[in-house]
């Protein structure tokens, strides 16, 4: 594998009983590049992106993260290894100031969430680290409003923010856009654009104006395979993936026009 490479995917298929989610897809991530992961609904976006951050166990296949296999590794060992994961449900506790949830968020990277005698130098570096991350999202201001009081394109922002605080050289987001008006999508595109500085970035994202905007490479998977993939400018006139997005053939799509 080349240096280049961050994290690379070799046969990687997944079968819930006889049905295959993710048959055989081959991936590689250049190492600083934003990667989009798109496709119709069912194509294995999600059941890919699970595969990626451990969540479930691939069926059979390989997955390599600078060049170390960790394929059998769960998702807290290769969060220690630098691929974190945003954009969980419960990424954010409502409940909990933006300040307090990122600071949350780096406790429980570093394990000391229930070591209340930890001394208060810890706690004030930890909280240093969280406004810093809070300052790179925009959210500085915020720090002490709780997340439920946050409107939702900014609570997005603190998602990333939680994972920010971690420091991670590859980012996974699960539809980063996802329910968003536009004015929310603009921002929340705008911000993963500034925090990619200095990292990898792999987006599973249904809205295509924004992988156009962010993806440096676009893998298109259609019933769990490799459809497409390389850069929007190609992905989008290819007639494979017009067929699988539209559901007709280029042929049927010129009779219409
Ligand atoms: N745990 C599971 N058990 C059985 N089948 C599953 C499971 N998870 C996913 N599938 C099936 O695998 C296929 C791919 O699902 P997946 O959620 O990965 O697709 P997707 O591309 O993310 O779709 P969408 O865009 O609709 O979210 C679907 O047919 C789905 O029903």
């Amino acid at each position: 594998m080349s240096d280049d490479i961050i994290l690379e995917a070799k046969n990687l298929t997944k079968s819930f009983g006889g049905f295959v989610a993710v048959n055989d897809v081959n991936l590689r991530i250049k190492r600083g590049a934003i990667h989009a992961i798109i496709g119709p609904n069912g194509a294995g976006k999600t059941t890919m992106f699970n595969l990626l951050t451990k969540f479930i166990t691939p069926t059979s296949g390989k997955i390599l993260f600078n060049d170390r296999d960790i394929t059998n590794r769960k998702p807290a060992e290769i969060a220690n290894m630098g691929i974190v994961r945003s954009f969980q449900i419960s990424a954010v506790f409502p409940h909990l100031t933006a300040l307090e949830n990122v600071r949350l968020a780096l406790q429980r990277s570093l394990g000391v969430s229930y070591q209340f005698w930890r001394s208060k130098s810890v706690l004030h570096d930890l909280d240093a680290k969280a406004v810093a991350a809070l300052d790179q999202v925009g959210l500085k201001e915020f720090a002490h409003l709780k997340a439920v009081e946050l409107p939702y394109g900014r609570k997005r922002a603190l998602e990333i923010a939680t994972t920010l605080g971690l420091e991670p050289e590859l980012m996974l987001l699960d539809e980063p856009t996802q329910g968003m008006g536009t004015e929310d999508v603009g921002a929340v595109t705008e911000l993963i654009g500034r925090v990619r500085e200095g990292r990898t970035i792999v987006m599973v994202e249904h809205n295509l104006g924004v992988v156009a905007e962010l993806a440096d490479t676009i893998t298109v998977l259609a019933r769990g395979e490799v459809l497409a993939e390389g850069p929007y400018s190609e992905v989008s006139k290819n007639p494979a993936v017009m067929e699988a997005y539209m559901g007709v053939s280029a042929d049927e799509q010129e009779e219409v026009a």
